[in-house]
């Protein structure tokens, strides 16, 4: 290994604290905390998890989390009018719906009907409109968090030859859209790619998020490139990235972990939008930059 290891963790907790310094100013301005609601449908135990360490660390930055669990058999009407109420509420910043829903819902019309200013996991196409066109709204958790680690390691990313393996609304496109905003020369491959290390071998940057574990090999990269793996697989060895790490962090210059990476900077992200979005619903000033 003679790749850094990118400690995300790190960072994470350090993004948590600072938006936690700024809660109390938001106190004194409105009276109230920001406030997040998770909605949970059905009981995947991985999403359980997630969205029980998304509660606590809403509290521990001192906001108020909200949170809903409805049974796996919950229909269409039923969540949707969840959400008009979410909608409604003054106490509620933000709504994070967690994903995947049971097949029985259709989540792209659940989505569709979360207020895209409270929309903090910035999954309404309003948000993905705004993005791509560079007005401001929400940017999804993971990619503004992977562009955060990128720019601390590398400062400006401007002319670097940027490869995105993955296609996702949540991932992959807004990466891309991220690091064309940043002047990086971008390329968007997939699964489908014919001849992945041909892209590969000029990436200064390279974020993996194509849910196949051990997809990209270190002898594919250019060496000393800044590698952002975004996967999280569950194999009978434990959790494991999108990379090959050991082949890749032999060649890289740095690269994330999995776990300790990208994963903790999903949720620090999502409270840092909410803090965003309590802000820009009561009109109250936050150098947003400075977070
Ligand atoms: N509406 C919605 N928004 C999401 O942001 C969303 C979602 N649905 N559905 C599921 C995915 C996944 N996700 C993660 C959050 C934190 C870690 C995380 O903290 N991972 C740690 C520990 C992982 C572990 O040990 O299980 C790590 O990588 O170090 C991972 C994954 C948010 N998601
Ligand atoms: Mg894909």
């Amino acid at each position: 290994m003679s790749a850094a290891s990118i400690d995300g963790k790190a960072f994470a907790a350090g993004l948590r604290a600072r938006i936690a310094e700024r809660v109390p100013t938001f106190r004194k301005a409105t009276g109230r905390a920001p406030g997040l609601a998770v909605v949970l449908v059905g009981e995947d135990p991985a999403s359980a998890v997630y969205v029980r360490s998304k509660g606590k660390q809403t509290r521990e930055a001192g906001m108020e989390s909200f949170e809903h669990k409805l049974p796996a058999d919950t229909d269409q009407a039923t969540l949707l009018s969840l959400v008009e109420q979410l909608n409604m509420d003054p106490a509620v910043d933000g709504i994070l719906v967690q994903l995947p829903l049971p097949a029985h819902i259709d989540a792209d019309e659940v989505l569709l009907r979360i207020d895209p200013d409270k929309d903090v996991d910035g999954f309404h196409p309003v948000n993905a409109g705004r993005l791509a066109t560079g007005l401001p709204g929400f940017v999804p958790c993971t990619p503004l968090g992977c562009l955060m680690l990128l720019e601390d390691r590398l400062g400006d990313l401007s002319g670097l030859d940027a490869v995105v393996v993955g296609r996702s609304n949540i991932v992959g496109k807004p990466m891309a859209a991220l690091l064309t905003a940043k002047s990086c020369t971008v390329t968007v491959a997939h699964s489908r790619t014919h001849n992945l290390p041909h892209y590969l071998r000029h990436a200064d940057i390279v974020v993996a998020a194509v849910g196949r574990p051990h997809f990209v090999k270190g002898e594919w990269l250019k060496p000393g490139a800044t590698v952002i793996d975004v996967g999280i697989n569950r194999t009978e060895n434990g959790l494991t990235g999108d990379v090959d790490f050991d082949s890749a962090a032999s060649v890289a210059g740095a690269i994330t972990p999995v776990p300790g990476g990208v994963g903790p900077m999903t949720i620090a992200v999502l409270l840092r939008n909410t803090l965003v979005a309590a802000h820009r619903r009561e009109g109250v000033a936050l150098e947003e930059g400075d977070i």
